[in-house]
């Protein structure tokens, strides 16, 4: 689903009604009301008419929706809403709302004039509606208004934001040590907002509910997309034929393994296996070598040899490998030799310290690249340092973790290669252009050498037929999740390990099913 930032959604407010004289009222309406039956929808279960529901509305048009909400809750029989009123001096559509609300019976309470009831209404709420502010935030919420959100957020009631979480609205505000309402639920209407994903912002958000509103269809297919979000079910990778043989699903190498470290890459070459790869090498360094047992359950073991990634199709270097200089040398010799490639781990490290050398760029293929670097963000943050986009891994990491579709994008052109942030949700940025968004939160695939398994599935996709690399890192990354969720309602938490057997799983039934 597309993804926007609050300017172009602003923009899209502003064409429907100018050019297509859409009343900004009616779709205030539709907004409202289509909010308030979603949510029915979700918590039927959880509320009932004795429940007390509390509308909280700012001075704009969030207020505005919010009060749109508190009316059709009333007029379905929950009479014992009310409407909190941040300010006495309102906009228009707040004015209005708020005099039909009155109309309709409802109790209004203002902030300004009655502090302590309202502090009364929020302790007893069982549900509390945030419509203080949306996309028409400017920075951080002014004391005011931060301190309402602290008391909302100190209350038991579950928490529902309208359209985004209070505090959260602007896409450039990096929104660490800010005050941001915790929602529970976030109604957000017609398209999702840039700000709901980044991995800070996502913490906040809770479950996403996306409200039609009822633009012209026209406008909505015509916004700039700032990304695409996907849920993992949503997809799917391309299929394998009944007859296809290993050599058709391809030859990996994986390169990794240190004396310390050296499960990563076993975990790795099991998941590419797992996912689908015809077959893999396991390239290691002589030490592991010479102690590693030969039967690794098809996998096959090498002794370290760069020049061996141009006899595969693609490669996966890094787990567990370390960083020195050999390494170094090593890496250089090997992305001159391979067709593609996944970069992860302490690759990561290297091709910060190789791209500074060469002053150049990873080698792409027609025009596009053919290598995916899967950082977490603090591999991610100490690659931005190393290439001069960020002063100091501070700034870094508050950018990768508020603001991530800044710094991801410069990156990946600088390295022409697809970055994959990885975290709760996950963002992928091509060099190409294209930003994608995965949902995960699953904490369960939170598990030491989850990683490992994320490169080796990346692999894979990248040697299934011609799929771009930007394709393939959003197919892994799906896949990865959903096995993760599999795992979970099998297993509960499980090892890196046990992940694999559910790689398999729902590698097979995506791709032979
Ligand atoms: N666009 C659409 O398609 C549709 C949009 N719709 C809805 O409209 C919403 C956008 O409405 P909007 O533009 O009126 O702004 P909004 O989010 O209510 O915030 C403005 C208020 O915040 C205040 N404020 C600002 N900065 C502040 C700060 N730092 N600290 C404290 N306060 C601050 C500012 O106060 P002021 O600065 O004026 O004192 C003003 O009162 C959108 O999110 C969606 O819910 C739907 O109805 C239907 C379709
Ligand atoms: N809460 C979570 N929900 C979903 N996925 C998660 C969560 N926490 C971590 N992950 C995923 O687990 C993997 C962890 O990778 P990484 O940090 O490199 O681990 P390791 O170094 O142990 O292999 C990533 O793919 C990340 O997206
Ligand atoms: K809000």
């Amino acid at each position: 689903m597309k993804v926007v930032t609050g300017k172009v959604m602003s923009c899209i407010d502003r064409q429907a009604s100018g050019d297509c004289a859409i009343p900004g009222l009616l779709l205030m309406e539709d907004a409202g009301q289509n909010a308030w039956r979603s949510f029915r929808t979700l918590c039927r279960e959880k509320i009932d008419k004795e429940s007390k529901l509390l509308f909280v509305a700012g001075k704009g048009n969030n207020g505005g929706d919010a009060l749109v909400m508190a009316r059709a809750a009333f007029s379905e029989g929950f009479t014992g809403a009310k409407v909190v009123l941040f300010a006495s001096e309102n906009g228009e559509s707040v004015r209005l709302h708020t005099k039909i609300c009155e109309g309709y019976g409802l109790k209004v309470l203002c902030m300004e004039g009655d502090k302590l009831a309202v502090q009364a209404a929020i302790s007893d709420a069982d549900v509390i509606f945030d419509g203080i502010a949306g996309t028409g935030l400017k920075g951080a919420l002014r004391p005011m208004a931060a301190e309402l959100v602290r008391r909302i957020n100190e209350s038991r009631a579950l928490k529902v934001a309208v359209d985004i979480p209070s505090g959260l609205g602007d896409d450039a505000f990096p929104i660490a040590g800010s005050v941001i309402v915790r929602a529970d639920i976030t109604l957000t209407m017609e398209l999702p907002k840039l700000p709901l994903f980044s991995p800070e912002g996502r913490k906040l958000v809770g479950r996403i509910v996306v409200v039609p509103v009822g633009f012209p269809l026209g406008l909505i297919a015509e916004a700039e997309a700032a990304a695409e979000w996907f849920v993992p079910e949503e997809v799917q990778v391309p299929e394998l034929a009944p007859w296809a043989y290993k050599n058709r699903r391809g030859h990996l190498l994986v390169i990794g393994g240190a004396p310390c470290t050296d499960g990563a890459p076993f975990l790795c070459a099991m998941s590419a296996a797992s996912s689908g790869a015809g077959l893999v090498t396991l390239m290691l360094d002589d030490e592991i070598f010479a102690r590693t047992p030969p039967d690794r359950s098809g996998i096959m073991i090498r002794r370290l040899d760069p020049k061996f990634a141009a006899s595969v199709d693609s490669v996966v270097i890094g787990p567990g490998w370390g960083r020195n200089e050999a390494r170094l040398a090593a890496f250089d010799a090997v992305v001159q030799h391979a067709a593609s490639g996944v970069i992860d781990a302490d690759g990561i490290t290297l091709l910060g310290m190789w791209l500074n050398k060469n002053g150049g760029r990873l080698p792409g293929k027609d025009g596009s690249t053919r290598w995916i670097v899967t950082p977490h963000p603090g591999e991610a943050s100490r690659l931005a340092v190393s290439l001069g986009l960020c002063r100091d891994i501070e700034e870094a990491r508050s950018m990768l973790l508020t603001r991530p579709w800044e710094l991801l994008p410069p990156m990946a052109e600088r390295c022409n290669g697809v970055i994959v942030l990885k975290s709760h949700i996950s963002h992928i940025a091509s060099p190409e252009g294209g930003y994608e968004i995965v949902e995960g939160n699953n904490p369960a695939l939170g598990t030491g050498g989850s990683g490992d398994v994320l490169a080796g599935i990346c692999g894979t996709m990248l040697m299934r037929g011609e799929m771009a690399a930007r394709e393939a890192a959003l197919e892994a990354v799906a896949l990865h999740q959903r096995a993760g969720k599999h795992a979970a309602e099998k297993k509960g938490f499980f090892t890196a390990g046990q992940l694999i057997e559910f790689i398999g799983i729902e590698s097979y039934r995506s791709a032979a099913e």
